[in-house]
């Protein structure tokens, strides 16, 4: 008879969403603007293959603590960022760390869609070649028609590959940066506000797709908008004036939060 370890033990009598991994940690982080603090303290796991949405009224720091998880603050001159980051058990602020193999694990998405100004395959095609990920054309070509599947976007656009990617249509060009995104095979996306420049009906295609990323992909996103949160996102966690008020189950923040701050908001009373 297999004998159970201790380990699963524990799993088996936790309730299945207790089941989880955490992916990245941050803990204590701090985040400064050259003498002005962004962040205190922020203490916050994000779950493996689930979908984590920062909310919080303008200001309150979510794009802030989104950037630190990949050092995309590292790019602003002022900022300094104090306290633990890790992914999967690794702290990403170790000065041995390699930034851009962290920014090709920890992928980002845009408010505004950004591509490149080349062509549809160019914009899916240049991170896989800089990260050395394929070694011929037809295999770059299978990681171009596998990342734009996979973002939902190749049957629209299979006959005008080498077209310029700035020619498609706002939401076609937030899913092409996403599987622009997912072609250097990453770990975690991080969006920021994804679909802010977007229409009622692309919103509406980007966000199934976020649904369907989570089988592969650990989310994060920052979203104004407390219906987004709610549609894609397992795990809320609200900010308030740089502090993470609270963190939880999605339909348990929009239905019974513990802060008053987080009912306020939900309820619209400010933000
Ligand atoms: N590059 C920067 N230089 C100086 N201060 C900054 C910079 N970026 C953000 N801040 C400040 O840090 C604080 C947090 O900003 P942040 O953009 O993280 O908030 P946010 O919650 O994402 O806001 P929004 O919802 O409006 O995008 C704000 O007071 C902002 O003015």
């Amino acid at each position: 008879m297999n004998m159970l370890t201790e380990a699963q033990v524990e799993n088996a009598i936790q309730p299945d969403s207790e089941n989880y991994t955490v992916k990245m940690r941050g803990s204590n982080v701090c985040v400064f603007y050259g003498e002005k603090q962004a962040l205190f303290d922020v203490n916050l796991d994000v779950r493996q293959n689930q979908v984590t949405a920062l909310i919080g009224p303008s200001g309150c720091g979510k794009s802030t603590f989104l950037r630190c998880l990949n050092r995309m603050n590292d790019t602003i001159d002022i900022c300094r960022v104090r306290g633990d980051i890790t992914l999967d058990g690794e702290d990403i602020y170790d000065p041995a760390i390699d930034v851009v193999e962290l920014r090709a694990r920890v992928g980002m998405v845009f408010q505004k869609p950004n591509p490149f100004p080349k062509s549809i395959y160019e914009n899916i095609a240049y991170g896989p070649r800089i990260h050395g990920l394929s070694n011929s054309k037809s295999e770059l070509d299978g990681i171009v028609e596998t990342s734009l599947q996979k973002a939902g976007l190749f049957n629209e656009v299979k006959d005008r590959l080498h077209e310029p990617g700035t020619g498609l249509s706002g939401g076609q060009q937030q899913r092409l940066c996403i599987a622009r995104a997912i072609a250097v095979s990453p770990e975690v996306i991080l969006m920021d506000e994804p679909c802010s420049a977007l229409d009622p009906i692309a919103t509406a295609k980007v966000e199934e797709l976020i649904d369907e990323l989570r089988e592969n992909y650990t989310i994060v996103i920052v979203t104004h908008s407390m219906q987004q949160a709610a549609r894609v996102s397992q795990r809320t966690a609200m900010f308030h004036l740089g502090n993470l008020v609270e963190e939880g189950p999605t339909d348990k923040m929009f239905t019974n939060p513990e802060d008053k701050r987080t009912q306020d908001y939900i309820t619209g009373r400010f933000g």
